[in-house]
């Protein structure tokens, strides 16, 4: 093993995060010891992406198999929570045990080459500087040493200092699992994408009339206005009651319902009855298990580690994923968790950087974005171009009978117009919106991708019209079609039309 320690590296979490760092480190031939107190996976697999997606697709194939207005009908369709749930736990648990493989294949008791991995189950926390106390379930406490530590513990669901998410009646997505069957009325608090997602996928499932609620005045705040009005319309055509600028008060436990009461910015207030609530109103990290005290290190602001861009806390000390409280994002852990290991190892080639990192929000349709969205061009003051194209026009979508959605790409607003951030919604997304975030990572322009000719049918055609259409050049004209082809331009020394402005809308 390393030297005067039991280990190389020890990794404390085997989320995204962890994983990652600790399989770049096997790359490097270190002896790796992963530390883990809940299950393998963590946020990214058990009850957070992978568990959630696999809820959508579900959701999303119920939803399609339910419409009638493609030539066949399916009869006899049903769906039971219960199923739903075992699917469900299937695919996170297919997945957990690729990870698990991998490790016991990489075990120092079978492998001989150089590094190795091994996993040990209970809770770490610092007790000095190169040492971690690990305490298991049963109670009993191991301890091993390391020359280098990653901190990859992630995040959990926020909570309301006054309710406690029992995972019963009252949950986060820590314990949506937990549901025995559909409730009939479901109230979710918190419109951010968590929020967004759920009530996409039990509208989808058609079994439960669902509320969502949010003390800002739009879902998704964060998106422009058009964004959030598109995936709002959406919800709302599922049969989703949206309801803005509700602030939660309390939630009353009934023998047999529960009362959600929420308080108006107008003054009045509102009780509805439910079944159950979903709370999602955002995560926070809990350093205080850590014991980084023992590490010397200071928290400025209670529940926020610092870590310089190489994620590097202190010395040897790393911290990478949701606990640095850079966006939570299964994709930016993994960076973090590789480029700190790289960086440990003083073998990183570039800087990293966040800006051109693509994110999916899944509802129905699936929503993709990528750089900047006109808000942040305008905090930024970068005169810009939009275009706006309806998949309404898009060959492939019309084929497909599902039009609903959109291509929208934000450029520079000189000679150049380099792509600056883009937005689609429909069919296919989470794929189309890589062919945009490469240019982008390469700092290229429209005419650059337009030297590409994209295939056909394929919704991808929706962004090579919607970048001829910067152009001039597009096959279909915007005076033809002025609600599915749209331009705009913005300069910082404009007056905003308060009606047009996404600034405008409440974040
Ligand atoms: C409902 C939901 C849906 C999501 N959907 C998406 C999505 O579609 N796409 C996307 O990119 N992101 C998604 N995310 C976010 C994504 O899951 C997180 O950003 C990601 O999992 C963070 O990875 P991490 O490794 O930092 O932390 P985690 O995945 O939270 O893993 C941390 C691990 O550390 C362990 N741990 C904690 N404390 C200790 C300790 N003291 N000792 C040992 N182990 C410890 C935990 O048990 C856990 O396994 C979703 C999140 C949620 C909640
Ligand atoms: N598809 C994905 O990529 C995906 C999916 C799920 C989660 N995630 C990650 O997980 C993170 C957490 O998701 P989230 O939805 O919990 O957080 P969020 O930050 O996306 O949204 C929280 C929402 O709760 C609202 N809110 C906050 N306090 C409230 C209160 N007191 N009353 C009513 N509403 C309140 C906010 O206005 C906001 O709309 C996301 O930011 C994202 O990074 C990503």
């Amino acid at each position: 093993m390393a030297d005067k320690y039991d280990y190389d590296l020890c990794v404390l979490g085997c989320g995204p995060a962890g994983f990652a760092g600790a399989m770049r480190a096997l790359d490097l031939g270190k002896h790796v010891c992963i530390v883990e107190g809940g299950e393998i996976g963590g946020a990214g697999i058990m009850w957070g992406a992978l568990a959630s997606k696999t809820m959508w697709e579900l959701a999303k194939d119920y939803a399609i198999a339910s419409k009638t207005d493609r030539g066949y009908r399916a009869s006899g369709l049903s769906v039971d929570y219960c199923s739903v749930r075992a699917t469900v736990i299937q695919a996170a648990k297919e997945k957990q045990y690729q990870m698990l493989s991998q490790i016991e294949t990489y075990s120092p008791l079978r492998w001989n080459g150089p590094g190795s991995v091994t996993l040990k189950r209970g809770r770490g926390r610092f007790v000095t500087q190169n040492q971690v106390e690990i305490t298991c379930a049963d109670g009993q406490h191991d301890r091993v040493s390391a020359r280098h530590f990653l901190i990859a513990t992630g995040s959990a669901p926020r909570e309301f200092p006054h309710i406690r998410a029992d995972q019963q009646r009252i949950f986060n997505s820590d314990g949506v699992l937990n549901l025995q069957q559909f409730p009939a009325r479901l109230v979710i608090i918190g419109a951010g994408i968590i929020g967004c997602e759920y009530a996409t996928i039990f509208s989808n499932f058609g079994q439960t009339k669902v509320w969502l609620v949010d003390h800002a005045s739009r879902v998704i705040p964060y998106e422009d206005g058009d964004v959030s009005d598109f995936v709002q319309e959406n919800l709302v055509r599922n049969g989703v009651r949206v309801i803005h600028s509700g602030k939660l008060r309390d939630i009353l436990k009934k023998p047999d319902h529960l009362e959600v009461i929420l308080d108006f910015r107008d003054g009045h207030s509102e009780v509805i009855e439910a079944d159950a609530a979903l709370i999602s109103i955002g995560r926070a990290v809990d350093l205080s298990p850590l014991g980084l005290d023992e590490l010397g290190i200071e928290m400025a602001t209670p529940g926020i580690i610092r870590t310089d861009e190489h994620c590097c806390v202190r010395n040897h000390v790393y911290a990478a994923g949701d606990i640095t409280h850079h966006p939570a994002l299964v994709n930016i852990a993994e960076m973090e968790g590789r480029y700190a290991v790289k960086h440990m190892y003083e073998c990183a080639k570039w800087p990293l950087h966040y800006d051109n990192m693509s994110t999916v929000m899944f509802f129905y349709p699936a929503v993709a974005a990528v750089g900047l969205n006109e808000k942040g061009c305008r905090r930024r003051k970068i005169p810009y171009r939009v275009g706006y194209c309806a998949n309404t026009l898009c060959n492939r979508a019309i084929a497909m009978r599902s039009t609903h959605g959109f291509v929208k790409i934000i450029v520079s607003d000189d000679e150049q117009q380099q792509i600056l951030g883009m937005r689609a919604a429909g069919p296919q997304v989470s794929s189309t919106i890589m062919s945009i975030a490469h240019f982008m990572d390469h700092g290229k322009g429209v005419l650059d991708v337009l030297r590409s000719v994209y295939p056909h049918p394929t919704i991808t055609e929706g962004i090579q019209e919607c970048l001829r259409m910067l152009l001039d050049k597009s096959i279909f004209k915007p005076h033809a079609f002025p609600d599915y082809l749209k331009i705009r331009t913005w300069h910082p020394d404009e007056d905003d039309n308060p009606n047009d402005s996404p600034e405008s809308q409440e974040a």
